[in-house]
């Protein structure tokens, strides 16, 4: 049964059915469920968390999760790996071009590359950072990442996420989160599909505090879109792979996993569209510090520094009097790993492409490239101005983000990133105020 459609808002108790009745009322597991279904309970926080932070839901499904024979070593995820190296990282920046289609049939899984992370699946901290390159769909199979929260950043080519809960469809732009555990299938709408993947091994991703922002502003949570109920009832030769402790796990189902017919609760994927994220900046004057730009958060123990955020750079008007307006030369405590989506970002004229990454870690100098900052510096700044056709984002984590052997022997890595700042020019003059 095929329906795509959404429910909005963020966090909330959804209930949805795809055959009416068969949510059992007033009680999560009667003797007996409607349709013959088996009750399920999926949780992924623990159960005596705040309410407000809990996320649980209850499944009917034509058959348990439960009936399902011993995993064996699966060796298909061919580049995603946990292995962040415990040695020393390099404190030189680093960027990327961006990875190549595959020629090789490649899926989701076997087409996704671990490109960088830090902390630990086992303790329940710290990121995953992978990009994917893949050219057809799930075909027979399906997967559950037992690690992870997943959040998916298509750069291009559209995607299907065939879950138990129901379909979300993801273009460029969007994003979907897909939550720890959830069994689906991921399928191509055309031949290519390239991105970025997240794994959240931290607490669930919600939208940041809005403080003296209000009850509205970045992103709003109306437009976050969970799926209804949709099921298939269908036996076949398929298999399920599973995503355990940073290794990967196969065992053969007979029947899809995708059968749950009714669910309710608070622990669902979501999608959210980036263009409709409310930009807030600055109306007067100096560039604001990038939390701004807070889409999701995963916080960690300590308030107010994330076990990682995700951040956009959106189009905008930029406004600020007598202001360098890009962003300003820093060096920050947390890690910073960009993609872009489409367009230019604002900070670096040339050389940061779509699909392409960047990695700036704790305390490594960087900012406006020699040719933003000279543009930037003799602007004419009287009138407003527009950042149009742009869509960058980073994962800032208070972590140090650990490149992979892949991701330091690629050949996609730039070898000349650092000529972005050579070259500035001293303009001190000690008698000139
Ligand atoms: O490094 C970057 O380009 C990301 C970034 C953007 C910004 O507007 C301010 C600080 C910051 O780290
Ligand atoms: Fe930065």
């Amino acid at each position: 049964m095929t329906k795509l459609d959404y429910q909005t808002g963020f966090g909330n108790n959804c209930a949805t059915e795809a055959l009416p009745g068969a949510l059992p009322v007033g009680r999560n597991s009667p003797q007996v469920c409607p349709y013959g279904l088996y009750a399920e309970q999926l949780s992924g926080t623990a159960f005596t968390v705040p309410r407000a932070e809990g996320r649980r839901s209850w499944l009917y499904r034509i058959r348990p999760a439960a009936l399902q024979k011993p995993f064996e070593p699966f060796d298909g995820a061919r580049s995603w790996t946990q292995q962040f190296g415990d040695g020393p990282v390099t404190p030189n920046r680093l960027r990327w071009n961006p990875v190549e289609i595959p020629v090789e049939p490649t899926d989701f899984i076997e087409g996704m590359i671990t490109w960088a992370g830090n902390g630990n699946s086992n303790d329940l901290s710290g990121v995953s950072i992978n990009l994917y390159a893949a050219n057809r769909s799930m075909e027979n199979r399906y997967f559950y990442n037992a690690d992870a929260e997943m959040l998916i950043v298509p750069q291009e080519g559209r995607l299907r996420l065939a879950t138990e809960l129901g379909l979300i469809d993801i273009e460029p732009c969007e994003i979907a989160v897909i939550p720890r555990g959830l069994r689906f299938r991921v399928e191509l709408h055309g031949t290519i599909a390239r991105g970025y993947m997240l794994e959240n091994f931290g607490s669930v991703l919600r939208p940041p505090e809005l403080g003296p922002i209000g009850s509205n502003g970045l992103a709003n949570v109306r437009d976050f879109q969970v799926p209804v109920a949709c099921y298939e009832d269908v036996e076949g030769d398929f298999e399920l792979i599973a995503k355990f402790t940073g290794a990967f796990w196969r065992t053969a189902l007979p029947h899809s996993p995708l059968d749950v017919v009714a669910w309710h609760g608070s622990n669902a994927p979501y999608k959210y569209d980036l263009r409709r994220f409310n930009t807030i900046g600055s109306i007067s004057y100096d560039h604001p510090d990038p939390c701004i730009f807070t889409v999701l958060t995963s916080p960690s123990d300590t308030p107010g520094a994330a076990n990682m955020d995700f951040a956009i750079f959106p189009p905008r008007v930029l406004a600020m009097e007598n202001t360098f307006r890009p962003p300003w030369f820093h060096r920050n405590i947390a890690g910073e790993f960009m993609g872009l989506i489409r367009g230019v970002y604002d900070a670096k004229a040339e050389g940061f492409s779509p699909g392409g990454a960047s990695l700036h870690n704790c305390m490594t100098a960087h900012g406006p490239d020699v040719e933003t900052f000279e543009k930037a510096s003799n602007a004419d700044i009287s009138q407003p101005h527009y950042i149009r056709d742009t869509m960058a984002f980073m994962f800032e984590t208070r972590r140090v983000i650990r490149p992979t052997a892949a991701a330091l022997s690629a050949s996609t890595l730039q070898t000349d990133y650092d000529a972005a700042w050579l070259g500035f020019k001293k303009h001190f003059n000690p008698a000139k105020p």
